[in-house]
């Protein structure tokens, strides 16, 4: 492949989730997740942004799609929000639920995108939290069962699974900084639900199976990133693997070498009761998997710090760029991971399922949207990936983070990661120059200018 090019059949996608982007959360007997008791919590989110309506995808998304199409997407990964399917997290499920999702699946199929469904992208129905939620053995069984539904209601039109989105930024945004819903500030809750998220990867990927004739595959996202220590001094490099420990490995262990990171359990165990792993469950959570997914966005750079608690680390900014959430630009950081993945964990195929960046774009007189920094990003880290891929690292497509600007969690809609920008007013998507520019790279299935 020439520098910059992608084998053919390359999967060139865009992400969005269900959250972010759907809006309608009273409509079509939808129930209520953490994320609409979170953002309408007075001061968890910036200026107090909801999902209540997002990007009106609920409503729009067969425009949405056109889009898609107009921009030559071969997949679209999206996530199906369970308290569409099942209101009560459990039980009867909803028959308008599921009909806005075959809706959008017939919408994708005209196009000729293939559809990636994310089963679980933090929207964890109400009804599950007040019955103790991850933290809680119960939700990765009740999780199971709705993954198996969707199995057998969609599987025949459904090529690509992933069962869950960043099980770090659930198990720690969720529950010890309390940053994300439900907004616990609980340790020993966090690690509780890292386990049970892992555990109901295990279930759903076991029900997947199970179900036979299955012509999809199925996978999970992490969000991965690798740690550099500020300086070389022994002690900063052991505060980089303790942050590697935590934000890498305590997920990639179990899944691939099926058991958690000794050196992070007798750290941990130290600090806080962890949950008991048994053979049963680390069985069940290390059965292979079709691909992995991986959202990168930037590195860390840490130093130690005796005084902090949790990991005795401080992260630092790293010498790069920033972008608008002040992650550090760090291309290289992508090819570190991947090539980690494949030599050290799995040679399941590989997928970019998350990369972009924030920047305070803007239209301009001319109506346009400018945004070069995105398009410097971008190109950076997809020069990355070719020479990963030519170096034999089997990744197998890349999703763009995101489709269109939307409800960026705790900064509500602050911050603007799309290739679309929406202007919430009126919803109108206006294309930003980096939605040209990625519509010519996937023609080219290259790198361009
Ligand atoms: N922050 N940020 C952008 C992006 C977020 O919008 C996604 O929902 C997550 O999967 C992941 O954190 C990455």
């Amino acid at each position: 492949m020439a520098e910059g090019g992608f084998p053919p059949g390359f999967l060139w996608g865009a992400a969005t989730a269900a959250y972010q982007i759907e809006g309608a959360v009273d409509e079509g007997g939808r129930g209520e997740s953490i994320w609409d008791r979170f953002s309408h919590t007075p001061g968890k989110t910036r200026d107090g942004d909801t999902g209540d309506v997002a990007c009106d995808h609920y409503h729009r998304y067969r425009d949405d799609v056109r889009i898609m199409r107009e921009l030559g997407l071969a997949a679209y990964r999206f996530s199906v929000a369970w308290p569409r399917i099942f209101p009560e997290g459990r039980g009867r499920p909803n028959p308008d639920g599921v009909a806005f999702y075959e809706r959008l699946l017939d919408e994708l199929e005209k196009a000729g995108i293939q559809p990636v469904v994310t089963l679980y992208h933090w929207d964890l129905p109400q009804a599950l939290q007040d019955r103790g939620g991850w933290p809680h053995r119960d939700t990765a069984y009740r999780f199971a069962d709705y993954a198996a539904w969707m199995f057998e209601r969609l599987g025949d039109r459904v090529p690509y699974w992933i069962t869950h989105n960043e099980p770090f930024v659930v198990s720690i945004l969720g529950h010890v900084t309390g940053e994300h819903a439900p907004g616990l500030n609980d340790p020993a809750a966090g690690f509780r639900t890292a386990h049970h998220l892992l555990l109901s990867h295990g279930l759903a990927v076991q029900a997947f199976r199970e179900g036979g004739r299955r012509k999809g595959r199925i996978g999970i996202t992490l969000n991965l990133s690798p740690v550099h220590p500020a300086s070389g001094s022994p002690e900063d490099e052991a505060a980089a693997r303790r942050v590697d420990g935590l934000i890498n490995r305590w997920f990639l262990d179990p899944l691939f070498r099926g058991a958690y990171p000794e050196d992070m359990v007798e750290h941990f165990g130290r600090l806080i009761p962890l949950p008991e792993a048994s053979e049963d469950d680390m069985r069940l959570i290390s059965q292979d998997v079709d691909f992995l997914g991986v959202n990168y966005y930037s590195r860390q750079v840490v130093r130690h710090d005796p005084g902090e608690l949790f990991l005795q680390m401080r992260q630092i900014d790293g010498p790069g760029p920033k972008t608008e959430m002040g992650w550090e630009v760090y291309p290289a950081g992508l090819g570190e991971i991947l090539r980690r993945l494949h030599e050290a964990y799995t040679k399941a195929p590989l997928f970019v399922t998350e990369n972009g960046a924030a920047y305070p774009d803007t239209v301009s007189p001319d109506g346009a949207v400018h945004d070069p920094d995105r398009i410097a990003y971008l190109r950076d880290h997809l020069l990355e990936l070719s020479r990963v891929i030519a170096g034999g690292v089997p990744v197998q497509g890349y999703f763009l983070w995101s489709l269109m600007d939307n409800f960026e969690w705790a900064h509500g809609y602050s911050k603007r990661f799309g290739i679309l920008y929406v202007d919430y007013p009126t919803q109108r998507r206006i294309w930003k120059d980096s939605a040209y520019w990625y519509r010519r790279v996937i023609e080219a299935n290259a790198v361009v200018e």
